[in-house]
C-alpha cells in the first residue's frame, strides 16, 4: 500500500529539492502541476508563440530544420508535423538493462521540472499528461544505455517522448505492457507531439540528473552508516577516543569533517579526555576516520548545489523566450555539472567503501583487533578450531570495495566526438551517473559486511565483560539484535547482508537525526 506524505510536491514555478524527486520516485508523495491561471497562461504563450512565428518565418531549428548536424537541412512545411515522429523513432536503438521503477519516475519528475520553465515551446497537455503518468505511475520502458550525456539524454528519453505519444512499451501496475493499450484503459488520448515536443522532452538531463537525485540521497546516508560504523569499531577494537578530541578538530575545522567527529564522540559518550587502552596512535582506517568521511561531508553541499541547480534549470535547445520574442540556441543539453558531480560521488563513495574494508580488515586479525577471536568467531574452545566466523565475509567485501574502487575511473573524460563531429564535446554524465549508482550498491555491501561485523566485535567484547556501551551504541546494538544474532557456530550469511541491505536502502535506521 502506498502511504503519501501530506504535501503533494508541486511542478511549477517553485524549485524542487533532491528530497521531492526521491518521495516521488519512492512514490511517498504525489505530484501536482501548478494550476492558477498566470503560470498555465505563461507554459501555452511559448507554445504560441513557436506557433506564430512558424507561420511568420518558418526557420526555427529542430522544428523546421534536421537535428544537430542535418540543421542546415530545411524541411518542407508539410513534414513538419512527422518531424517529432522520426525523431523519437531513430533514437529507439537504447539497450543495456532497463532503469527500475524508482529511477523511472525521478526521470519523469526531472524532466517534467524543467519543462515547467515555460520556455521549451511545449503545451500544458504535455506537462499535464506527464503528471498524470507519475500519478497513475504509468512508467515508460527507458533502456539505460547509449546516451552520451550532451545532447541530452536522447535516446534513453526518446522512450518517454514515444510512451506519451503511445508507442513503446510501459510498466503499468506491476506488468509491461504496450503504451497504447494503456492509454486506452485509462482513458487517455495519446499526445500527438507539436513540432517542438519531442525534442523538448529529448534535449536534457533528465536522466543523469534523476539518477544523481537517488544517487546523492543513498550517499548522504552512507555517510551517516559509516560514521556510526566507524564508533562501533572503535568500542570493538578498543580504539583512542581521543582521535575524535574536540579540541583536535578546532584547529583543522573542515566542516563537515568536524560534524563526523563530533557524532563519533557523541556515540562514543566522551565528554573528557580518556587514556589509551592499547595503542596511543591508531591505524589510519581509525584515527582517520572523520577526514576520510569528512571529504564526503563537505562535498555534499556542492554536489546538492549542482545537482539542483540542473534538477530546476531549462535544459533544452532551444530556448524559447515568448516574453522576449526570442528563439535563443545553444548548448543546455550539456551535462557536465552531473558528470562531474558524479565521478566525484563515485571517488567519495569508493573511499568510503574502502575505509569500511579496512576496519573490517583490522576486526578480523586476531593480531590487529586488541583481544577479539580470529575471525571474529563466537564458537567456543571445543570448536573453534572448526569455525571460521566472518572470514568470508571479509573477503566479499575486499571484492566489492576493489569493484567499487576500479569503478572511480572518470567518466567524464571519455568524450568522444559524434554525430558527425556535431557533438564533438560531450559530458558522459549518464554513464557517471550509472556507475555512481553501481559504486553505491557495492559500498552499501561492505557496508552491511562491516556492521555485522562491528556488531559481533562489539558482543563479543561485552561477552568479555567491557564496560556498558554508552546508549546511542547500545541502542544500535539492541535493535541490530532483533535481526542478526552473534555468529557462534559458522553459518551462511547471505540472507542476513540482504537483509541488512534492505534496511540500508529502507534508511531503517535513524542515524543522528
Ligand atoms: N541536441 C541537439 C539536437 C539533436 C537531436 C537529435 C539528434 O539525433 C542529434 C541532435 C541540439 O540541440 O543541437
Amino acid at each position: 500500500m502506498t502511504t503519501y506524505q501530506p504535501e503533494p510536491v508541486i511542478f511549477g514555478e517553485r524549485p524542487l529539492t533532491i528530497e521531492h524527486v526521491v518521495a516521488l520516485a519512492q512514490r511517498q508523495a504525489r505530484a501536482h502541476l501548478q494550476d492558477d491561471a498566470a503560470f498555465r497562461a505563461r507554459i501555452a504563450r511559448g507554445a504560441q508563440f513557436l506557433d506564430t512565428l512558424l507561420d511568420r518565418e518558418g526557420g526555427i531549428y529542430g522544428v523546421t530544420t534536421g537535428y544537430g548536424d542535418s540543421c542546415e537541412r530545411g524541411v518542407p512545411l508539410e513534414q513538419v508535423e512527422a518531424l517529432p515522429h522520426h525523431l523519437f523513432t531513430f533514437h529507439g536503438c537504447g539497450l543495456g538493462r532497463l532503469l527500475d521503477a524508482p529511477a523511472t519516475r525521478a526521470v519523469l519528475a526531472t524532466r517534467l521540472q524543467s519543462l515547467c520553465h515555460g520556455v521549451s515551446g511545449v503545451r500544458v497537455e504535455l506537462l499535464e499528461r506527464l503528471q498524470q503518468f507519475l500519478d497513475h505511475d504509468v512508467l515508460p520502458l527507458i533502456p539505460e544505455e547509449g546516451s552520451v550525456g550532451a545532447s541530452g539524454d536522447l535516446t534513453p528519453l526518446s522512450y518517454v517522448a514515444a510512451a506519451l505519444a503511445g508507442e513503446r512499451e510501459v510498466l503499468y501496475r506491476g506488468e509491461q505492457r504496450s503504451a497504447a493499450e494503456v492509454h486506452a484503459e485509462l482513458g487517455w488520448q495519446p499526445l500527438t507531439l507539436r513540432p517542438k515536443e519531442a525534442l523538448a522532452l529529448m534535449n536534457g538531463t533528465a536522466v543523469m540528473t534523476g539518477l544523481a537525485c537517488l544517487a546523492w540521497t543513498r550517499a548522504e546516508y552512507l555517510l551517516r552508516l559509516a560514521t556510526r560504523i566507524t564508533a562501533l569499531n572503535v568500542v570493538a577494537l578498543e580504539g583512542n577516543p581521543e582521535h575524535f578530541d574536540e579540541r583536535l578538530f578546532q584547529v583543522k575545522p573542515h566542516p563537515g569533517q568536524m560534524q563526523v567527529a563530533a557524532r563519533i564522540r557523541e556515540d562514543l559518550a566522551i565528554d573528557a579526555p580518556t587514556a589509551p587502552l592499547h595503542r596511543l596512535q591508531d591505524r589510519y582506517s581509525l584515527r582517520c576516520a572523520p577526514h576520510v568521511l569528512g571529504v564526503l561531508a563537505d562535498s555534499l553541499g556542492l554536489l546538492r548545489q549542482f545537482i539542483e541547480t540542473e534538477l530546476n534549470s531549462a535544459n533544452d535547445n532551444p530556448i524559447i523566450d515568448a516574453e522576449a520574442e526570442r528563439v535563443l540556441h545553444g548548448g543546455h543539453f550539456y551535462g557536465g555539472h552531473i558528470a562531474f558531480a558524479m565521478d566525484s560521488l563515485k571517488n567519495l563513495v569508493g573511499n568510503v567503501a574502502d575505509l569500511l574494508d579496512r576496519q573490517l580488515a583490522l576486526l578480523v586479525d586476531s593480531r590487529y583487533n586488541h583481544g577479539l577471536p580470529s575471525n571474529l568467531s563466537g564458537a567456543p574452545a571445543a570448536t573453534a578450531m572448526i569455525n571460521h566466523g566472518f572470514k568470508a565475509v571479509q573477503i566479499g567485501a575486499s571484492a566489492w570495495t576493489a569493484e567499487a574502487l576500479k569503478n572511480t575511473m572518470p567518466a567524464s573524460v571519455f568524450s568522444r566526438s559524434t554525430e558527425c563531429h556535431n557533438q564533438d564535446k560531450v559530458s558522459m554524465g549518464t554513464i557517471a551517473a550509472r556507475d555512481a549508482l553501481r559504486s553505491l550498491e557495492l559500498a552499501e555491501q561492505v557496508a552491511a559486511a562491516t556492521l555485522l561485523a562491528a556488531n559481533q566485535g562489539v558482543w563479543l567484547r561485552l561477552q568479555q565483560g567491557a564496560r556498558a556501551l554508552p546508549a546511542p551504541l547500545l541502542q544500535m546494538h539492541a535493535q541490530l539484535a532483533a535481526d542478526f544474532p552473534p555468529v557462534i557456530e559458522d553459518r551462511a550469511l547471505d540472507g542476513e547482508l540482504r537483509l541488512c541491505l534492505s534496511r540500508i536502502r529502507a534508511r531503517h535506521w535513524r542515524l543522528y537525526a
